[in-house]
């Protein structure tokens, strides 16, 4: 097989990075933007030892799941990797994603969005300058290459016209060193933040005059100073330019102050649905005392503290935990106490302790949790474990370790929070085996 050979073929399958794989001469081919049964013409466009990869050149035979994706940049962009399928098969796609990873256990059907669009409250566009032009947009799949986008369907459109506005109003000078440009939006307060990410400062005080009075619901603009080679996109200096460094954002009747540093679900929409699941799996009462592992602004403690005697947060960004200790007098919450430590050390060190603890939430990045973690949650000896995951190859795994220290996983329930992409949340309720 070689590169830009010409082949026809058959979508046997897709992978769970929505890769479509086919079968040719006797090598594994994957190709995007295809979907499973497809009859399709595909030019090579890598080959590796034992597998290669594809561009798709025509749709022979579509599949009845095939729609017209809403966005033009669709098959360029590495943002959406599913918007050419109907919504309900991408949800019964992910069901089957997740039970692949863990097949001995009950994956529920993904609870999903009526409207799969416009959900995304989180954006971080990429800024790069070419031949004195500024470009702004979403990085090309695999790819640092800039795919400049109009409007993006799953984002919310307040943020799309926010990045429209700093398409047509960042010259090359004011851009000068800048890498990205981060926009957070929330709906529920009518609050948005900027971020302009970069090595240097420039001179962007007319800017962000502008930018205020054009738009009413500009709270904050922040200056993120980051000189990192890397791919982490914020660095650790910062200057506010206008407002404060966070804005309000609300989880269920709960308002929430949010730092830029701060983790929220990107789908807040969503992100109630999620912890809906959670509570109704931790069956709560008002005598438990609840751990909140992986806390970040205390949203989920939150919600979970009207219903027991206490609550016990730990999450690992300072801005967050000084949030979450602000958002329980902000919502007159008195039974939450917050800790700035990794959440496997704090396991640690509150076993030693011999504390009662009825309930443990834990919410991992999705690198998921370490085996050792997993063993002190177990010495606390909690009633039930609710495992939040937005991983579920990492979720897979920790449910293994957790049955190894007496932790049987009684189901699993997927929460669509990122329609059109592979993406998917779930909850795991785990039960102390008797
Ligand atoms: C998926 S987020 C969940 C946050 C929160 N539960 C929510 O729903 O908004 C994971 C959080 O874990 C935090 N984190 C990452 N590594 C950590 C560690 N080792 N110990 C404690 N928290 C950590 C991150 O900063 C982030 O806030």
């Amino acid at each position: 097989m070689k590169k830009n050979e010409v082949y026809t073929t058959q979508i046997l399958d897709l992978t769970n990075m929505a890769y479509g794989v086919a079968r040719i001469d006797g090598w594994v081919v994957f190709v995007p933007n295809v979907l499973a049964q497809e009859e399709v013409k595909v030019g090579i466009t890598k080959v590796c030892k034992k597998y290669a990869y594809a561009r798709l050149i025509e749709v022979i035979k579509p599949s009845p799941d095939r729609i017209e994706p809403v966005c033009p940049v669709a098959k360029t962009c590495g943002g959406c990797q599913l918007q050419h399928m109907r919504y309900p098969a991408q949800l019964a796609y992910k069901q089957k994603m997740v039970q692949d990873w863990m097949p001995e256990q009950e994956v529920r059907y993904p609870l999903g969005m009526n409207t799969p669009y416009a959900y995304r409250n989180k954006a971080q566009f990429p800024i790069q300058i070419h031949s004195d032009k500024v470009v702004m947009g979403f990085y090309r799949l695999h790819s640092n290459d800039i795919v400049p986008i109009q409007r993006c369907a799953i984002q919310d459109p307040v943020i799309n016209d926010l990045y429209e506005w700093f398409q047509q109003h960042l010259t090359p000078r004011l851009a000068q060193g800048l890498r990205h440009i981060y926009i957070r939006y929330c709906s529920s307060t009518h609050q948005s933040q900027i971020v302009l990410i970069g090595q240097q400062k420039n001179d962007w005080e007319p800017l962000v005059k502008d930018c205020v009075a054009t738009f009413d619901h500009v709270a904050s603009i922040v200056y993120n100073r980051n000189t990192r080679k890397d791919n982490v996109i914020l660095g650790e200096e910062y200057e506010v330019l206008y407002g404060k460094p966070y804005i309000l954002a609300t989880c269920f009747e709960n308002q929430v102050r949010l730092h830029f540093k701060a983790f929220f679900q990107v789908n807040s929409m969503q992100m109630e649905v999620l912890y809906q699941q959670a509570l109704q799996a931790a069956c709560l009462d008002p005598s438990m005392t609840v751990i909140d592992l992986y806390a970040g602004t205390g949203t989920i403690g939150m919600m979970a503290a009207s219903y027991v005697k206490q609550v016990i947060g730990v999450e690992i960004v300072p801005e967050a935990v000084e949030n979450a200790k602000e958002n329980y007098a902000l919502n007159d919450l008195h039974n939450g106490s917050y800790y700035c430590m990794d959440a496997s050390q704090f396991a640690h060190a509150m076993k030693e302790q011999k504390q009662n603890v009825d309930v443990v939430f834990v919410d991992p990045p999705r690198k998921g949790m370490n085996k050792q973690g997993i063993e002190d949650i177990a010495k606390l000896d909690p009633q039930r474990v609710i495992y939040v995951s937005c991983n579920p190859k990492t979720l897979a795994r920790d449910i293994q370790s957790f049955a190894q220290v007496g932790y049987d996983c009684q189901y699993v329930q997927p929460v669509d929070l990122f329609c059109q992409t592979n993406g998917i949340e779930c909850v795991a309720k785990l039960e102390k085996i008797d």
